[in-house]
């Protein structure tokens, strides 16, 4: 079926598609005997080690150190910032006990690094000389989650979680930082070939102790939306909270301003999610871990060394850098097709005894199943010229859904029969007052997900008034069904 994607699993059951997926193409195990709590597999741990290059490469780039901190934090230390606690209290887990005896401070496994972190910035930040300081970690966290779990998406100990934790001289400086997480979280978007939309959170639904919060979504194929990323101004919240000052230049001490920046192994679940298909799983191979399987096509009577052949071509690839693996298995072509598709391998190259006589290669790509014959001699080319090409359709496939689930509309009735159709992203007139937002929830059986941002973009046009109360609309909203 050269050129036939499949996506009707993937659009009508995706639930039951995607939990099938995380075990048969080799991302996790779910087996482990403790609820929320998985096993990286191999060829998922490869995927995911592949996406955190990259980000430490932006860590490096923008001048982020990375540290690496206790997973334990006593509770004195966990009590300090009353937003912070009220809103993750239900959510940690204690520590108690070591060996038979009874802790005399109670210890919780770290759900965010905040309450580990700030008493040694406040010991490691003296003068304005140190800031702008920016630390970084990928570790695992703990969160008591009561909703249900779902493999990389929603789980208990989120075991890549990338935290960005940076101190400034001032609000401004802090909201340059802001700027760079957007522009870092940009990058890898593109890196992923992920269109996404960020929003600034209302006040009710905002991190625990920030002053504001983005959060980047996604769109997931059931219409519902992925939240995988966010970047929260605390202002000085924390820093008041666990005495963070540094010295001015003028000799007096002020309180830093601070940011934090999130993420988790939810990237690998938008990544299997938005470019999977009926096959399997779609990897852009910018984080493949194989990006060209070569197949070699043996027939009984044709003496051309079809092994030779592509093990040549293989060597050339390697070479020049690309990540690839030769299929010497003794089974049928099309079972190896079926299996390197089923793990997303973005290329494979098939060679039998003509295109070894011919000196030709088949490229086979995994993202439109198409087919093209090319020249040896061109290989290196025709294979780096055919990933642009697949990172670009990836790109502009996704885009082209996600722009599709968004609806402006005017009145709640539409934005119901949005949520009944595809569901999606509804954008409607509001006021700005909590109580507003919160009835549109209710009433849509929505989140809101905030405002557009930049702020500039969150403007309701002229003369709109909100559904609810019918004042003067000063915001558009946007709302969604959610992960
Ligand atoms: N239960 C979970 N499973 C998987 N990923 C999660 C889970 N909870 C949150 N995340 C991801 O982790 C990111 C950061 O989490 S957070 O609560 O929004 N923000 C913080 O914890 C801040 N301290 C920034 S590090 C979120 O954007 C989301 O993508
Ligand atoms: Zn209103």
């Amino acid at each position: 079926m050269a050129g036939k994607v499949k996506r009707e699993k993937w659009s009508e059951n995706f639930s039951e598609w995607y939990n099938e997926l995380i075990e048969t193409a080799g991302i996790q195990d779910k087996r482990y005997p403790v609820k929320g709590m998985n096993i990286w597999l191999p060829y998922g741990l490869k995927i995911m080690r592949n996406i955190e290059r990259f980000i430490h490469s932006e860590m490096e780039r923008t001048g982020h150190e990375e540290v690496l901190f206790p997973a334990l934090i006593p509770e004195t230390e966990f009590q300090k910032e009353a937003e912070h606690i009220a809103g993750f209290e239900g959510e940690v887990f204690w520590v108690t006990h070591a060996g038979h005896d009874p802790l005399d401070v109670r210890l919780i496994l770290r759900p965010t690094s905040e309450t580990a972190m700030y008493s040694m910035f406040s010991l490691w930040i003296r003068s304005h000389a140190d800031l702008p300081f920016k630390v970084y970690q990928i570790v695992n966290v703990y969160r008591y989650e009561t909703k249900h779990t779902r493999p990389l998406i929603r789980v208990r100990e989120i075991s890549r979680f990338f935290e960005a934790h940076t101190a400034h001289d001032s609000y401004e400086d802090a909201e340059r930082q802001i700027k760079e997480d957007l522009e870092i979280f940009d990058n890898l978007a593109r890196f992923l070939a992920i269109p996404y939309i960020v929003s600034k959170r209302p006040d009710w639904d905002k991190f625990p102790g920030a002053y504001y919060s983005l959060g980047a979504e996604v769109m997931m194929p059931d219409g519902r939306t992925l939240q995988i990323g966010t970047m929260h101004n605390y202002r000085q919240n924390f820093a008041k909270a666990y005495n963070i000052q540094y010295e001015t230049e003028s000799g007096d001490h002020e309180y830093v301003h601070q940011t934090t920046f999130g993420m988790s192994e939810r990237l690998l679940a938008a990544v299997m999610a938005i470019h999977g298909d009926d096959s399997g799983l779609v990897l852009p191979p910018t984080i493949a871990p194989i990006q060209v399987v070569i197949v070699p096509i043996p027939k009984k009577d044709a003496e051309a060394d079809v092994f030779a052949y592509a093990r040549e071509i293989a060597e050339e690839l390697r070479n020049a850098g690309i990540r690839v693996h030769v299929d010497e298995r003794d089974i049928r072509p099309g079972r190896k097709y079926y299996d390197w598709e089923l793990k997303g391998v973005p290329l494979r190259i098939e060679v039998g005894p003509r295109d070894v006589d011919g000196k030709k290669a088949v490229l086979a790509r995994r993202d439109t199943l198409t087919k093209e014959v090319i020249d040896r001699a061109e290989l290196v080319d025709a294979v780096r010229r055919t990933f642009d090409e697949i990172m670009e359709n990836l790109y502009n496939r996704a885009r082209e859904f996600l722009e599709s689930h968004i609806k402006r509309v005017d009145t709640i009735e539409e934005a119901k029969e949005v949520f009944e159709d595809r569901r999606g992203i509804v954008e409607i007139a509001w006021c700005g007052e909590e109580s507003c937002g919160l009835e549109m929830e209710e009433i849509l059986d929505a989140k809101m997900l905030g405002t557009p941002y930049p702020d500039e973009e969150a403007r309701a046009p002229e003369g709109k008034k909100c559904p609810v109360c019918g004042r003067e609309a000063k915001f558009i909203a946007r709302f969604a069904r959610t992960y």
